[in-house]
């Protein structure tokens, strides 16, 4: 049952590489883990873990890292981790008590201050590897970064995932920044991970592409599975995403689809290599386009589309 003091929500923690986010997601999450471990665990990739309590459901992201923009794909794809970071509750950046902050954190910071209206917080992790003295000017540090790029820490916390040090303090603060509300998640499996939501976004786009004229809105995407493909050696694994596309009305799926199937196989192609590009991996990807009556009047029909 949840009372009217439960709390839910989704929390990501950022930071650059070797900060110690999966370290200090699993300690987090401790026993109680719902990780999807059939989803490719590259660097890039987003693993989320559910931390369940009596009063609060709070649900771990790993958004995409962000990247230097040098390309149309690459600003793309900021332009995707902005989105993610903007629907959820909390952004947390790590920032590594061993080691200086350097020019990849003040671009984390700098990326998050563009996204106002996000709660953010500061970790310090790995706080077993400093002494106290350099903790306590690692964190005068980051608050100066945060008063450099105009991003308000909701919290600085100290934390070691290894030794445990303030992680269940962090966990109560995380809680605390949440809005009340229902358990979000069964106990259980996890069908909507970001990257599908992500995969499922990449695919509308680049369906609308170009005919965002004939079909404004008319489009919804539901990844129907998504997962790594069994049998492949390590060093070659394929993802194969299956995924229907949804129109409103048959003269819509004609467009869609294109003469003879051109079109959306150009659809295809171009979302394939948008996902690939994202999660770091090979992707096979299965489209198909369905037709669901006025959807966007229906409303058991948004929902199963999750809108
Ligand atoms: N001593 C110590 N080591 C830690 C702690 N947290 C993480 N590490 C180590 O730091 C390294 C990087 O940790 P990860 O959790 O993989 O870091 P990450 O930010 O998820 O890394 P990327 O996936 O590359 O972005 C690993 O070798 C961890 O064992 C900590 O609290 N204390």
């Amino acid at each position: 049952m949840t009372g009217p003091e439960h709390r839910s929500g989704f929390v990501s923690l950022v930071g650059r590489p070797n900060a110690g986010k999966s370290t200090l997601t699993n300690a987090l999450v401790g026993q109680k883990v719902v990780i999807t471990s059939d989803k490719p665990q590259t660097t890039r990739s987003v693993v989320r873990g559910i931390v369940h309590r009596p009063d609060a459901q709070l649900i771990m992201v790993d958004t995409p890292g962000l990247h230097r923009p040098r390309t149309l794909l690459g600003e793309r794809l900021n332009d995707l981790v902005h989105a993610t970071w903007a629907e959820v509750d909390a952004v947390a950046v790590c920032f590594p008590a061993n080691e200086r902050i350097g020019p990849g954190d003040r671009f984390i910071t700098t990326e998050l201050a563009k996204v106002p209206r996000t709660t953010k917080l500061a970790i310090a992790t790995k706080t077993d590897l400093a002494d106290p003295g350099r903790i306590a000017e690692h964190l005068g540090e980051i608050a100066a970064l945060g008063a450099e790029t105009g991003v308000e820490w909701a919290e600085i916390v100290p934390v070691s995932a290894v030794s445990g040090d303030q992680v269940s303090l962090l966990a109560d603060l995380m809680v605390g920044l949440l809005p009340e509300g229902p358990q979000l998640y069964p106990d259980g499996d996890l069908t909507d991970a970001p990257e599908e939501i992500l995969a499922a976004e990449l695919i509308r786009e680049a369906a609308l592409d170009g005919v965002r004229d004939e079909l404004p809105h008319s489009i919804a995407v539901v990844v129907e599975e998504m997962g790594l493909r069994e049998d492949r050696p390590d060093d070659r694994p394929l993802l194969d995403i299956h995924a229907n596309l949804y129109v409103e009305r048959s003269s819509q799926k004609g467009i869609v689809i294109g003469r003879g199937g051109s079109r959306l196989k150009d659809v295809g192609r171009r979302a394939r290599l948008q996902i690939e590009a994202l999660l770091g991996v090979p992707v096979y990807l299965d489209l198909h386009v369905k037709i669901a009556k006025d959807w966007q009047r229906d409303p058991r029909q948004l929902r199963k589309l999750g809108l």
